[in-house]
């Protein structure tokens, strides 16, 4: 596997190493030793699929709050999809910055999302799978979001959005703790 430095602090791109032949190709997706040379978490107890059928659907802007915050490790089983991240941890050099990334089945990507950060990927085609490895299991009351067009961001999605959850829209805005005095309990890292 290879192991790419992006331009968000402690987030990287993973790409499979393909080993091809008549039947097709074989590549390890995880590697425990891999992981652990580029210290990225090993441990990932949950392991979770989303499919969607049309293309423009968005997911996101996700996270799960301290303690319960998780390291996701992403990628397009089927189709593809433009993912993003934004970096909320308030202490990182790189905080409030964001990042996209096209991942697909063709391209085999992998994208690492340390813990702290709000995930969300639009699909950029009909029947798109979407993996993720999680460090943390799902605890309901822990979730939290923010819009995928939070002027607060300014996200660009290449897409115009076709389908997306009633819960994903109604996230509310985003306020920086730093400007409004006020330190949320639901930013992924507590301030
Ligand atoms: C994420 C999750 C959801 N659920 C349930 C809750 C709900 O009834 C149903 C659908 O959940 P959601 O609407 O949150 O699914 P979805 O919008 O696909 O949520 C996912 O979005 C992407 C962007 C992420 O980053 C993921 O971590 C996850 O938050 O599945 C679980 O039981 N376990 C889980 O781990």
């Amino acid at each position: 596997m290879k192991f790419h430095k992006t331009s968000l602090q402690d987030v990287a791109l993973i790409e499979m190493t393909p080993f091809g032949d008549n039947r097709g190709w074989f590549a390890r997706s995880f590697c425990m030793k891999e992981f652990a040379e580029n210290n990225l978490e090993v441990s990932y107890p949950q392991h979770n699929t989303g499919y969607s059928k049309t293309k423009g659907t968005v997911r996101g802007m996700h996270f799960q709050v301290d303690p319960h915050y998780e390291v996701k490790v992403v990628r397009a089983l089927q189709g593809a999809v433009h993912d993003i991240i934004v970096d909320m941890r308030p202490h990182s050099s790189t905080y409030l910055k964001w990042e996209g990334f096209d991942l697909s089945f063709e391209n085999g990507r992998q994208l690492y999302v340390p813990r702290g950060f709000a995930h969300g990927y639009q699909t950029l085609v009909d029947d798109t799978q979407v993996s993720y490895l999680c460090s943390a299991m799902y605890v309901p009351d822990s979730n939290g979001g923010y819009r995928h067009d939070d002027p607060a961001f300014g996200l660009k999605w290449p897409l115009p959005v076709s389908e997306m959850s009633d819960k994903d829209k109604a996230w509310p805005d985003f306020v920086a703790p730093e400007k409004s005095g006020v330190k949320p309990s639901s930013m992924p890292v507590r301030f």
